[in-house]
């Protein structure tokens, strides 16, 4: 029935002010009303509407695409929205477009390692869109070993010019999100070379198509790289190609941030650390990790919202079904990935404070908090793109078989997120690098330089590599520092047992190479602490609202206690707790899952995400999940005509070869 509220008696539980944690999830009141007000617009307006979008061929598919953006863009300018009411309607519009690359990588490589002079020049043209930009790093041969590119950048000091080739098949650009038919421009990498002799890798403003007819500029070889994983999903973006036969530009255009290149071919390097060459990732990582906990929250809220509505087996005496919601094997699956989703929310805003922070420091010269920023954003990406794309899968199972339909938005969301886990930096070689930060970190122990920030746990090692648990009743897991300290003591346990085998390597990155496996899991350690004690810093915050910190500290035990439960192995092996400890932790956990339960609804609900963003019958906020299930059924193209077309030419044939068998 229209306007009935399926789910009303499960709202009618709730202990807490949904609306006050509204705005903790958004941040503040004035991000919530942003994002509130961003969200009505996009739905209500029928030209962003995506509910066709995986029955359309890849052409349809793309050209719809381009229309969506173009006309987000209209609306930008005709409402004269802010960069950030902008950036919010671009995301709610929810379909991933060359628009993300122009405004999330373009031009921040050009902010981040452009010197003042081209940053004036090139920034008023991307931010106009009078030039639309891609970010053109990795190559058909390599992508994680930036020091192994191929595309060379020569300097001619006859023209002042460099001339930018592709050598190898394998030095082809490949990947680039935006290049394949819409960029005119590209932050291209390339390997510098100055009178013979090699300089690293540099970024370079690289004009790839013409201003006036959108045909590739002579030199270029450009394309789209073809399907991609899922229907409709990524398949919006023109991933693309791109080869350089001795293209030319001006020497201006190698982004002069970090390195100069002077008019007689000479390399000047500034103060500025060669890493910031590899600053934009640094940027678009940390925002990759709040795009996680959206992510992760849309695949909960659809899961959480159809668990109350789907009933399965119980009923006595003709009453109704137990809801699959009750059963505690649906909560143990369900509520970990809700409180995880919280939990990626704070972390992701305390890295964006992180980046924040270090940029400011940069701009003054400081580059002590970099190597940090690096293992953070690096580490975070990784263990929260992981944690949600198998959350997303997890979401899907837990709505059983029509988990598996489109119309659920759940393996569209798949599809779209799953390349997380690799695009800006696979998530395996990215926790290697945090392990590699862990190593040093450990190896510098003792040197007098006490570490700091999210490593300053390592300057009481002595203490950490002693204490044992002091847990007695599962309550005593409900202690913040018990908890902490539990987090602690396995990673810098981790690290040391993984630094102590190390140094039996005569070589040490042959070490490495061999421990890698061992140092991935410290590394995870680490950063599943990070995420843990984010959590706590953040129920240290004044939080108003009727019973909302309360809710916070219930999901901040569920987010811990099932790491602790999963994680046991590293618990027990480390020596800190006893089988009997991690028992007792297991039990607070399932009645943290109790505490959870009458509040699942109103806790999705905090995400205020529209109908529309959600982009599912399953998790459709009235819960009146079944008519519109069948409703959608018959929207399908397939059921346009009772008769398939190809009948009389397969089914027909068939049938009739089947009756003469019978004969026989
Ligand atoms: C249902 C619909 C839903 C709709 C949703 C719609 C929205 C969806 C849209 C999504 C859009 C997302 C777009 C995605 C774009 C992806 C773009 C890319 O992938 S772009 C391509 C991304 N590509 C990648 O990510 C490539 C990954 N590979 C790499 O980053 C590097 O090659 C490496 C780090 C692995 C090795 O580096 P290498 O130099 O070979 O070797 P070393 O290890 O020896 O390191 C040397 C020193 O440098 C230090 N350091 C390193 N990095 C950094 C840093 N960033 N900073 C600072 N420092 C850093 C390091 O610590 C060390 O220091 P020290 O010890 O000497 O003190
Ligand atoms: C959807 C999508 C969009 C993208 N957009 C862009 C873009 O806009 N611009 C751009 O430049 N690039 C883009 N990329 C490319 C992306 O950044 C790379 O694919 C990514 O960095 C991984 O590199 P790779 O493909 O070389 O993986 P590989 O390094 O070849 O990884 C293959 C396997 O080897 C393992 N491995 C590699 N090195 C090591 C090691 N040292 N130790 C242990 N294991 C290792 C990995 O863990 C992985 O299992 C995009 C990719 C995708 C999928």
């Amino acid at each position: 029935m229209e306007g009935v509220d399926y789910l009303a008696d499960e709202r009618k539980k709730t202990e807490f002010d949904v609306e006050e944690m509204k705005i903790v999830w958004a941040g503040s009141r004035h991000t919530f009303e942003v994002s509130d007000r961003m969200a009505k617009l996009v739905a209500n307006d029928p030209v962003f509407r995506k509910d066709d979008r995986v029955m359309l061929a890849r052409k349809d598919l793309f050209k719809n695409t381009l229309r969506k953006a173009t006309y987000a863009w209209k609306r930008i300018n005709e409402l004269r929205l802010s960069e950030e009411e902008a950036s919010k309607l671009r995301s709610f519009v929810d379909e991933p477009a060359f628009t993300d690359l122009h405004w999330g990588m373009f031009v921040p490589a050009i902010k981040g390692q452009g010197t003042d002079e081209q940053q004036k020049k090139w920034l008023p043209l991307a931010y106009k869109m009078q030039i639309i930009g891609c970010y053109a790093q990795t190559e058909l041969g390599h992508g994680s070993n930036v020091q192994g590119l191929e595309t060379t950048a020569t300097f001619d000091p006859q023209t002042d010019e460099f001339v930018i080739h592709s050598p190898t098949l394998t030095s082809s650009k490949w990947w680039p999100g935006g290049l394949g038919k819409v960029s005119t421009h590209g932050v291209v990498y390339a390997r510098l070379i100055l009178d013979g002799q090699e300089h690293g890798i540099h970024g370079f403003i690289v004009q790839l198509r013409s201003l006036e007819d959108h045909r590739p500029l002579p030199g270029i070889t450009v394309a789209d790289i073809g399907m991609k994983f899922g229907s409709g999903a990524y398949n919006t973006m023109d991933n693309g190609l791109l080869r350089f036969d001795h293209v030319r530009i001006p020497r201006d255009q190698m982004l002069m941030r970090v390195s100069q290149v002077t008019r007689d071919g000479k390399i000047v390097q500034s103060d500025v650390p060669r890493q910031l060459v590899y600053g934009t990732m640094v940027y678009v990582r940390q925002t990759i990790v709040q795009d996680a906990s959206i992510a992760l929250s849309r695949a909960v809220c659809i899961a959480t919202r159809y668990s109350a509505v789907r009933r399965q087996f119980g009923s006595s005496n003709g009453g109704p079904e137990t809801q699959v919601i009750d059963y505690k094997t649906q909560q143990s699956r369900l509520f970990p990935l809700l409180a995880s989703a919280y939990a990626f929310r704070f972390v992701g805003e305390w890295l964006k404070w992180l980046y924040t922070d270090v940029t400011q420091r940069l701009q003054a010269n400081d580059f002590s908090t970099l190597p940090e920023a690096h293992a953070c954003t690096a580490g975070l990406k990784s263990l929260t793109t992981s944690v949600t794309a198998d959350g997303i899968e997890e979401s899907r199972k837990l709505c059983g078989g029509h988990g598996y339909l489109a119309s659920s938005g759940l393996p569209e969301l798949f599809a779209v997120y799953v390349p997380a886990c690799t695009y800006e930096g696979d998530n395996t070689v990215l926790m290697l690098q945090v392990a590699r930060f862990l190593m040093k970190t450990v190896s510098q122990l003792g040197s007098g330089k006490p570490p700091v920030g999210t490593i300053s746990y390592m300057g009481r090692i002595e203490q950490l590599m002693q204490c044992r648990c002091a847990v007695k009743k599962a309550g005593d897991w409900l202690n913040p520092n018990a908890v902490l300290e539990a987090f602690e003591a396995r990673a810098a346990r981790m690290s040391v047992s993984c630094a102590q085998k190390l140094s039996k390597f005569s070589n040490p990155e042959e070490g490495f190479a061999e421990l890698s496996a061992d140092l991935v899991e410290a590394a995870v350690a680490h950063c599943q602490l990070i995420v843990v004690s984010k959590f706590f810093e953040k129920l240290q915050q004044d939080i108003p609202g009727k019973g909302v910190k309360r809710q916070l500290e219930v999901l901040c035990g569920v987010y811990s206690l099932h790491l602790l439960h999963k994680h046991q192995g590293d618990f027990l092996a480390t020596s800190y707790i006893t089988p009997k400890q991690a028992s007792l932790a297991n039990d607070q956990l399932r009645e943290l899952y109790s505490q959870v339960r009458p509040n699942a609804i109103a806790l999705v609900d905090a995400f205020n995400y529209t109908d529309h963003y959600l982009g599912s019958i399953l998790g459709c906020y009235d819960g009146n999940v079944y008519p519109k299930l069948y409703e959608a059924a018959w929207r399908d193209p397939l059921n346009d005509s009772v008769i398939p077309d190809g009948y009389e030419q397969y089914i027909r044939p068939l049938l009739k070869q089947q009756l003469r068998v019978a004969k026989l």
